[in-house]
């Protein structure tokens, strides 16, 4: 049995870190997508096929297990000798012994989403690989996928978070859950997670890739240690991310996304939540550089997007942006960023591919425009 899988890559545009501490969050999904292939086969092997660069091959015989894995530390307990150094080798095994599987395996992976850039390649792979192996495990046959996964949406969310644990330690599973499903949410994980779709159709987002490269765990780690040691300050931080965050769904509820109004104070919150992210220490040099040079000389307001201290920034355009302005904010960034991209947001969560065609597509793109 063949199926395909993708899922989409994120925009936080408001609440990254303050999420993790029980804070609301407004995250979107985008236009790039990761695609994944599975198929059994009748080895003893897994082959994994990372977009036609990286070849791997886990032989079976060494892992399989009579019990399933529980957990993570089950897993790096008991399998510490076959513990990769790739995170993403790790994924699989995890999975594969977590559901309790038995065949010889084919991967093959592809990938739109910029990797480690904050656009949240990890969740579209973590959501794609349990997608994959949940429904081999299940022997669902192709007519009935669609079905089995609507239906199983929540579940399969909750595994690819014990997946983005992996990569992440403790993440807030904002990012499986936006990649599982798909158009424009406001998250919280305290006192119970939860997830409210919003209706967030803009089309003038700006993705800066500052090309620095970037670490989520240590951001988290960095943001919590300034929590331990400056609790008060830290929970005022906190608590003026989680107000951007409702002025920004007031904002959207409110006013139409063409309006000057609109563009105005959505360029404001984006100004003081980079403000707030830079006290909770997650922004640098560079990046306040980039925020700088746009404000100043086109009054546009930059924010960093997910962990920070790299990775992408947003910014959001003004309603009659042309290709002369985008030109003119290339030539102003030029020396200091990788690339720059407009993306569409509120895209499709995870879904069965019927098709070839979109895998066979799929490229890393490169985020210039
Ligand atoms: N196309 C891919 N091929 C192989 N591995 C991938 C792919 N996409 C993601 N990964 C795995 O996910 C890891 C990237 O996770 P990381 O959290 O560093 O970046 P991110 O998910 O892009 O950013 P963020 O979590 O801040 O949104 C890679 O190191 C790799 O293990
Ligand atoms: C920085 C963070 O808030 C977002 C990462 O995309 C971490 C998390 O929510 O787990």
């Amino acid at each position: 049995m063949t199926l395909i899988f993708s899922s989409p890559g994120k925009l936080i545009l408001s609440g990254e870190h303050a999420v993790v501490y029980g804070k609301s969050a407004l995250v979107t999904s985008i236009n790039l997508r990761l695609y994944m292939q599975i198929e059994s086969n009748n080895s003893s092997t897994i082959t994994v096929n990372f977009d036609d660069k990286t070849k791997h091959e886990i032989e079976l015989q060494s892992i399989q297990r009579s019990s399933p894995i529980l957990n993570q530390k089950d897993f790096f307990d008991t399998m510490k000798q076959f513990i990769f150094s790739e995170q993403e080798l790790n994924a699989i095994l995890y999975v594969y012994l977590r559901l309790q599987l038995t065949q010889g395996i084919n991967l093959i992976v592809r990938s739109q989403i910029p990797i480690g850039a904050g656009l949240g390649s990890s969740a579209a792979y973590s959501t794609c690989l349990i997608a994959c192996f949940y429904c081999l495990s299940k022997h669902i046959s192709t007519d009935n996928i669609e079905t089995f996964i609507n239906s199983n949406r929540n579940e399969i969310n909750e595994l690819a978070y014990e997946v983005e644990c992996l990569f992440h330690g403790t993440p807030s599973g904002i990012d499986n859950t936006i990649s599982t499903f798909g158009s424009s949410i406001i998250y919280k994980i305290k006192p119970t997670k939860t997830m409210v779709k919003i209706n967030l159709n803009q089309q003038n987002l700006l993705i800066i890739d500052t090309g620095i490269p970037k670490s989520t765990l240590k951001m988290v780690e960095s943001v919590r240690k300034f929590i331990e040691t400056k609790p008060d300050e830290g929970e005022m931080i906190l608590n003026d991310i989680e107000t951007c965050v409702n002025e920004m769904i007031q904002l959207l509820e409110g006013e139409s996304p063409s309006s000057l109004t609109f563009y105005q104070n959505m360029n404001q919150l984006f100004m003081r939540n980079q403000q707030l992210l830079t006290k909770l220490g997650v922004s640098n040099e560079k990046i306040n550089e980039i925020v700088r040079l746009l404000s100043d000389q086109m009054s546009i307001e930059v924010k960093i997007t997910g962990a920070g201290g790299g990775g992408c920034l947003i910014a959001l355009l003004p309603f009659n942006w042309d290709d002369d302005l985008i030109k003119k904010i290339e030539n102003i960034l030029h020396s200091h960023i990788k690339s720059i991209r407009r993306v569409q947001c509120s895209v499709q969560g995870l879904c069965y591919e019927k098709s070839i065609q979109n895998l066979l597509a799929a490229d890393i793109i490169s985020l210039y425009k």
